[in-house]
Parts: structure tokens; sequence; C-alpha cells
């Protein structure tokens, strides 16, 4: 074993922890240009899973960039770091028996392979907040777009760094047909045949 470091085996207790919450793990992965309604998306489907009874809770970029990855910038490297830790935090949860919503840009196949393949595939959806860069950039929620097209902000998702779609989302949000409702509703459907 690799440094001397021996796992010690808790599954039978992964079990048990799923099995008092009555509904199996998952994490819901939300990737999308920032404005794109991830956060505005997220916490409305985390309030009514509550709502429903279920055990939840939610990560996002921003909150997460406060504390433990505070000092990760937005170079391709510090991105993959951000979400490697993410995609760690997210597997804790889920062996806590919880469903994980979470919101990060996400950029590159590469870092969302790298999620679903740490919390595993079976426990894994991929939701893509599918709204026009032209969209995000004219709600410009926080004044970043702003910034970047002045040329302020270098590493930008979507002006000077890249978005790569992803190519077969389990579940495709358009934020400029669906309202957050209904975006809700559809997810919560999802989520509904996975987790029994
Ligand atoms: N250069 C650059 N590119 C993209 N986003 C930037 C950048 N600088 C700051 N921000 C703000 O950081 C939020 C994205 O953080 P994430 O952790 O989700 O990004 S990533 O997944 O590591 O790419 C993102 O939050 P959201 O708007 O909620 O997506 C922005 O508010
Ligand atoms: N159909 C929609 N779904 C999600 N957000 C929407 C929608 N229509 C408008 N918005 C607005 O778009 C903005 C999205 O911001 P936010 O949720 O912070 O995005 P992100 O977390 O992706 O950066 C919010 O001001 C939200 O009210």
């Amino acid at each position: 074993m690799e440094n001397n470091i021996f796992a010690y085996d808790y599954e039978e207790v992964k079990e048990l922890r799923s099995s008092v919450k009555g509904h199996r793990p998952i994490v819901v992965w939300l990737t999308g240009l920032s404005g794109s309604g991830k956060s505005t998306i997220a916490k409305a489907l985390e309030i009514q899973l509550i709502k429903d009874g279920f055990h939840t809770s939610t990560l996002d970029g921003d909150n997460l960039r406060t504390g433990l990855n505070s000092g990760l910038g937005f170079s391709k490297e510090d991105r993959e770091e951000n979400l490697r830790r993410v995609a760690e935090v997210a597997k804790l949860m889920t062996d806590a028996g919880l469903i994980v919503i979470a919101a990060f840009v996400s950029p590159l196949k590469a870092n969302r392979d790298l999620v679903k393949k740490t919390v595993g595939a079976s426990r894994f959806i991929e939701v893509f907040i599918d709204t026009p860069l032209e969209i995000c950039e004219e709600r410009d929620v926080k004044g970043l777009y702003q910034l970047a097209r002045k040329g302020k902000i270098k590493d930008f998702t979507g002006i000077n760094a890249p978005y790569e779609k992803p190519e077969s989302p389990d579940v495709h949000i358009e934020t400029s047909i669906f309202t957050v409702e209904k975006s809700v509703a559809i997810l919560s459907k999802e989520i509904r045949s996975k987790i029994k």
C-alpha cells in the first residue's frame, strides 16, 4: 500500500447511514457558464427536496472558494485542483447518505469526468445549465462579464477561457425556455428515479 496507508473498511456503515435516510445518495452536478442559473436552480431544488423529506447538502463554487478552496484561482490547473477537492467532498457527503447538489462552472469535459469517476458513475447526474453566453452576459449578475470584456479579468470562462459543453448530459436545462420552477420539477423527477 502506498505511503503505508491502509484504508479501513466502512462499507457496512455506509449502507446503514443510507438505510436510515430512506433513499440512496447521489450527486447532482450542475455545470454551466457564470450567470447561467446554477446557484438559483441549486437553491430552489434543495429547498424542494428538503420539503419532500430528503436529506441534502449543496456545494457551490463561489462559497467553497471562500473557505476550503481559498487560494485557488482560475488557471486550468487551479480549476482542476478546485474540482478534485470538491469531488472528494461530494464523495464524503454521499458516504454520509446525502443527496448532494453541486454548482460549479466545471468548464472542461475532463473536469466533469474526474468528478464522475470519483463519486462513481451510478451516483452521478450531470446537468447542463444551458444558457447562451449572450444571455449570461446580459444578466451579468456580478458585473464580472463587463470586467472581463474590459480585459480586467483574465481566464474568464466564455470570454477568454474555454467552456466545453457537455455532449450527452443526463439532464439538459435551457433557462431561456424553462422557468426555475420547471427546472426544479424536471430535476426532482430525475433524482427520484435514481435514488429508490
Ligand atoms: N475567471 C473566472 N472564470 C469563471 N468564474 C469566475 C472567474 N473569476 C471569478 N469567477 C467567479 O467564480 C465562480 C466560479 O467558480 P467555480 O469554482 O465554479 O469555477 S470552476 O468550476 O473551478 O471553473 C463564478 O461563479 P458563478 O457565477 O456562480 O458560476 C464567478 O462568480
Ligand atoms: N429560468 C431561469 N433559471 C435560472 N436562473 C434564471 C432564470 N431566468 C433568469 N434567471 C436569473 O439568472 C441569474 C442566474 O444567476 P446565478 O444563479 O447566480 O447563476 P450561476 O450560479 O450559474 O452563476 C439569476 O439572477 C436568476 O434570477
